[in-house]
């Protein structure tokens, strides 16, 4: 971590996709926009809350097109354009394709923050482009209160390798590829008391890009797919139960937890954004007696740049998950299932 440039986090009011609005909120809003056209061409657009827009361009070829952007989750300039970046990014993989350029979105308080210091920030997310293998091309820059930065991500991937979050089946398990707890450190650190293996855990996690995303929307049992970001795991689950008209069963012991931020949620040491991500939910999740307080923090807790969330066959999951271990996500592990609805029920998700 440098020490020489001022701490970014001093300026935002809450970082990462902690800053998302609420899911609730969010639907408000978007409702009361006029409903845009639908190309033929449109393979995915905004009906199920999806990771990002599909386009098919050809038999062979669609376009994959997202967007992120937040406020500063660590004081680092380096390391928040490094996050940013790799968040950005994982929605392209969130739907199996694989990431061909990018573009910056800056906005930067220009009398706060020095050249060189909005300068370590790009040079963050150019380091993560580079990894991924694609060019920064352009961008946008603006000078505003709060720092932000991100990207404008397009991919590709074939049109039967598409991995929506609304085609999980009845009868598929949950694969979650990254330990849940980001957020929690992320209070931790805003409250000052993160130790350095504590930041460097959550670096490690919210820099590994979730490239084996592009592997897996080309196995055949692999059904969905997510990416498991500001709405936490709860929200993120939600979308795929309603997109897929399926309801989730999720076991809270088999969930990847990273040990740290167990730690500080026992202490109550949590984001203002899991209260909200909880309340959103309302009715559509059970939640068992006896269970804690802070396993409830986790299970809401918005993950920057979470892993991908995977619904898929009884008989792939060996597959899935031999992919996700390959790839260094040595977490993975299979969370749950998904069953078909009782006649009239609403789709929701239990956690026992
Ligand atoms: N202003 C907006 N106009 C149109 N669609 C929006 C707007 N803001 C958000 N959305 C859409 O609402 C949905 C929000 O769901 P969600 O936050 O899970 O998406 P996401 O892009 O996968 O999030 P993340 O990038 O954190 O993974 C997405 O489909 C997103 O494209
Ligand atoms: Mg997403």
């Amino acid at each position: 971590m440098s020490t020489s440039f001022p701490a970014l986090t001093q300026f935002s009011h809450g970082g990462g996709c902690g800053c998302k609005i609420a899911p609730g909120l969010l639907s408000e809003i978007l409702s009361r926009a006029p409903r845009g056209l639908m190309p033929a061409e449109l393979m995915v657009g905004l009906e199920t809350s999806d990771d990002a827009a599909v386009y098919r361009l050809n038999d062979e070829q669609a376009l994959v097109a997202t967007t992120d952007f937040f406020t500063p989750i660590v004081d680092d300039p380096r390391d928040f354009g490094r996050i940013a970046a790799t968040n950005a990014l994982s929605d392209i993989y969130a739907m199996g394709g694989t990431p061909i350029l990018a573009l910056a979105l800056v906005g930067m308080p220009i009398a706060k923050l020095s050249a060189e210091t909005i300068g370590e920030v790009l040079a963050g997310g150019a380091e993560v482009c580079r990894a991924a293998g694609i060019p920064i091309a352009g961008g946008h820059s603006i000078d505003l209160l709060e720092p932000i930065y991100g990207l404008v991500a397009l991919g590709l991937v074939h049109p039967e390798r598409v991995r929506r979050n609304a085609d999980a089946q009845p009868n598929d398990v949950l694969i979650l590829g990254k330990p849940l707890g980001v957020g929690i450190l992320s209070a931790a650190l805003k409250k000052g008391v993160l130790d350095a293996a504590g930041y460097a855990e959550m670096l490690a996690h919210t820099t590994q890009l979730n490239r084996v995303g592009s592997r897996l929307g080309g196995l055949a049992g692999v059904h969905a797919m997510t990416d498991v970001t500001g709405f936490g795991l709860t929200g993120h689950l939600l979308e795929v139960c309603r997109g897929s008209g399926l309801s989730a069963q999720v076991t809270l012991a088999d969930l990847p937890v990273i040990e740290a931020a167990a730690h500080w949620a026992r202490q109550g040491v949590v984001t203002g954004a899991s209260a909200r991500n909880w309340a959103s939910y309302g009715s559509d999740v059970v939640w068992p007696d006896g269970a804690a307080p802070w396993q409830q923090a986790l299970v809401s807790d918005p993950q920057t740049s979470g892993g991908l969330l995977v619904s898929c066959t009884a008989e792939s999951a060996p597959a899935v998950l031999a992919a996700f271990h390959d790839d260094g996500f040595a977490q993975a592990r299979v969370i749950g299932d998904l069953q078909a609805l009782a006649n009239g029920a609403a789709p929701g998700l239990r956690f026992a």
